[in-house]
């Protein structure tokens, strides 16, 4: 099968469970990260919380490889997409990012870069080929689904620099979608966006979970309440290394958590 052949321009559900097992992290012989598991159920939202240095970019990280770009980085455990290792030696790195995408805090467009070429950047790096006779058609639809096409949909040649903050956001989540992601990886991706823009990325977030499976983290607790099903929370206690409190159920992890450092965190006593 050639790589095109997965570009249908019908949305689909991509969306695949993954799942972290025991996963360890490193940077030099600092242990940021101990034995952390976690499902993250497929066509859902997880959202990972916790206080700042806990380890939930590193972990975040670790989910479609990126930890291993840091020279001094090590890890141990496994992740698994629908079953299977990512990090198999037989599986390759561009294969792994482009199944588990990546959003980052910062809106990360090629500013110079026409919105439209932005969009099917993703394909290049990923070395996934898309025939020009689907690429209108592509551009659109992750335009559409990343909640952007009716603002752009009339200046497609213009830079993606030129957009607002919020709309270069999407745009990088249409970025994404294209080259058909299993897994939508976000980190803080609201942090640098006003209220409006943030509650149109969460209605994104939203319409994009029923087709692909997306790990978000977020330092605000409302904003992990209202776009997330499962949560996770971190903490690394006393220069200790980032380990897994609690996870589950969102209503629950709000509503009657477990353990009493999950409440006095989800309630802003601390971090
Ligand atoms: N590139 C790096 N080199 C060395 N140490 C690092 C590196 N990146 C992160 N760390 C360390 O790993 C630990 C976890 O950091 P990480 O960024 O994963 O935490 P976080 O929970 O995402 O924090 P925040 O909420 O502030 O983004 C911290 O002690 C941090 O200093």
């Amino acid at each position: 099968m050639t790589e095109s052949a997965v570009l249908t321009p019908v949305p689909r559900s991509d969306a695949l469970a993954l799942e972290a097992e025991a996963v360890s992290a490193w940077f030099g012989d600092h242990k940021v990260l101990d034995r952390v598991s976690l499902t993250m159920p497929a066509q859902q939202v997880t959202a990972l919380i916790g206080p700042s240095g806990c380890g939930k970019s590193t972990f975040l990280r670790i989910l479609n490889r990126m930890h291993e770009l840091v020279p001094s980085a090590s890890l141990a455990g496994e992740v698994r997409l629908a079953g299977d290792d990512i990090y198999h030696p037989g599986v390759r790195v561009t294969d792994a990012r482009r199944k588990i995408g990546m959003v980052f805090q910062k809106p990360n467009p090629f500013p110079a870069m026409s919105i439209y070429d932005n969009v099917l950047a993703g394909l290049k790096l990923t070395g996934t080929r898309a025939p020009r006779g689907v690429r209108d058609g592509l551009v659109e639809e992750c335009l559409t689904r990343a909640g952007l096409w009716k603002e752009v949909r009339d200046r497609l040649r213009q830079p993606g620099g030129a957009l607002s903050g919020g709309q270069q956001q999407r745009l990088c989540i249409a970025r994404s979608l294209a080259v058909r992601p299993k897994v939508l990886l976000m980190d803080e991706p609201c942090s640098a966006l006003d209220p409006t823009s943030t509650r149109r990325i969460e209605e994104t977030i939203t319409e994009l979970a029923e087709a692909v499976t997306i790990v978000i983290v977020t330092h605000n607790m409302q904003q992990a309440a209202r776009v997330s099903q499962r949560c996770a929370f971190f903490l690394a206690e006393q220069g200790t290394p980032g380990h897994i409190v609690e996870a589950g159920d969102t209503g629950q992890m709000f509503g009657a958590p477990v353990d009493p450092r999950t409440e006095d965190y989800v309630n802003g006593r601390f971090g």
